[in-house]
This record gives structure tokens, sequence and C-alpha cells, in this order.
């Protein structure tokens, strides 16, 4: 018996809300302001999940403080990391296109954690995949970035809009790339008890 109809979603990506709404859930969002630096000599899958784990206790911590009625709070984060080096946003142009040109022409991964914090308890998935670039030209690295495209998007790229050309081959998660593994994400709101697949109005 599903008995929760609606979470937080502790973003401001509105990749994420997309993906979310893709598969029927009812949400909030509400921003978590959490510091994403990586801690010295930390692994990525752990940088990842605690980053995750933040946001979506940090929003949780809010709706307390603010006396709002509490929900399961979902947060996620994802790096590109190469070998054992992880690539978040872009800075400026010079690193967006220092950074593509590392990427040109092998493969690396993109791990995408997600955490449901509830007040009991926080569960956490997450997602590995492989992408693998053709190779970029220098000049093609620039003009992706006049696009304005990479600007907000770790390892400079999204695969979901012009930087798809880029990409030769992907195994593991697409929605994960994007930036909310779809499977493994519904998976962690079923163990919650989370409705999903919004009725539709026709069949209520
Ligand atoms: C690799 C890749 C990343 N991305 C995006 C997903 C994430 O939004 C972003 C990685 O940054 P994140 O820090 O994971 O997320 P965010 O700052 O955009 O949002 P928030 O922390 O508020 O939830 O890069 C794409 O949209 N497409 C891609 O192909």
């Amino acid at each position: 018996m599903v008995s929760i109809d609606r979470v937080y979603l502790a973003s401001s990506s509105p990749r994420r809300r997309e993906l979310l709404h893709q598969i029927g859930v009812n949400f909030t969002v509400m921003h978590a302001d959490v510091d994403e630096s990586v801690g010295e000599g930390e692994a990525p899958l752990d940088y990842v999940c605690r980053l995750a784990q933040a946001k979506a206790e940090a929003v949780l911590a809010r709706l307390q403080v603010e006396g709002l009625q509490s929900c399961p709070v979902l947060g996620a984060d994802t790096s590109v990391v190469l070998g054992q080096q992880i690539l978040g946003k872009p800075e400026n142009e010079e690193h967006a296109v220092a950074m593509l040109m590392m990427l040109s022409g092998k493969t690396h991964q993109v791990i995408t954690a997600v955490a449901l914090a509830e007040e009991e308890q926080t569960r956490m998935v997450h997602s590995i995949t492989d992408v693998s670039f053709r190779e970029i030209s220098e000049q093609e690295a620039h003009n992706y970035w006049l696009s304005g495209e990479p600007a907000d998007k770790a390892g400079g790229y999204g695969i979901q809009g012009f930087g798809a050309i880029l990409v030769e081959r992907l195994s593991g998660s697409y929605s994960g790339v994007v930036g909310l593994p779809l499977y493994e994400t519904a998976n962690l709101l079923k163990q919650a008890d989370v409705r999903l697949w919004k009725r539709s109005e026709k069949t209520a």
C-alpha cells in the first residue's frame, strides 16, 4: 500500500526536475546550499555520495526549522570522473576547453548518487556509467563553449543537448548521466513507499 504522495527535491537543476517529473512523482523544489569542495584524497564515489546525502539532509533540516510538514527529501550529485580525477563544472571557457580535451577520444565515468532522507534514515543509491567520447578538436571545444551548454554541467558537456554528438558509446544509465538515474531512483522511492506514475485524470 503506497502511502506517501509528495517528496521534496533538494536541487536547483532543471534536468533533475524534468527527470523526476518523467516518472510521475509529485514534488516540491527546495534548493540546498552545500559546500561542493572535494575532500583531500576523497574517492569519487565517496564524494558524490557525501554530497547527495548532504543536499537531501540540508533540506530535511530546513523543513524541520521552518515547521513545514516532514516529507522524504531527494538529493543527488553528478560528477564526471577520468581515472581518479573528478571533473566538476567548468569555471570559465579555458577550463571547459581543457576538460573537453582531456575527455576527447577516451572513456570516462559519470557517477550520480541519489539520497532519500527521512527523519529515521537516509537511503542511498548510485549509478556509474561509462561514456566514450570521439576525438574532439580544440576549435570544436571552443565552439561548443560558445553554445552556452557546457557552463553549468559536470565535465563541461550535456549528453541531452548538443553534447550528444561527442558521445560515441555509453554503457550504464543515460538518465544517470543527465543527473538522476531513474531506475535506481524509482527503487529508492519504492522502498520509502512513495507513489510513482501519477494517475491520469481519465482513469482516476
Ligand atoms: C555529464 C552531464 C552532466 N549534467 C549536469 C547534471 C547536473 O545538473 C550537473 C552536475 O552538477 P551537480 O552539482 O550534480 O548538480 P547541480 O549543481 O546542477 O544541481 P543541484 O546540486 O542543485 O542538484 O551536470 C548534464 O545535464 N548532462 C550531462 O551530460
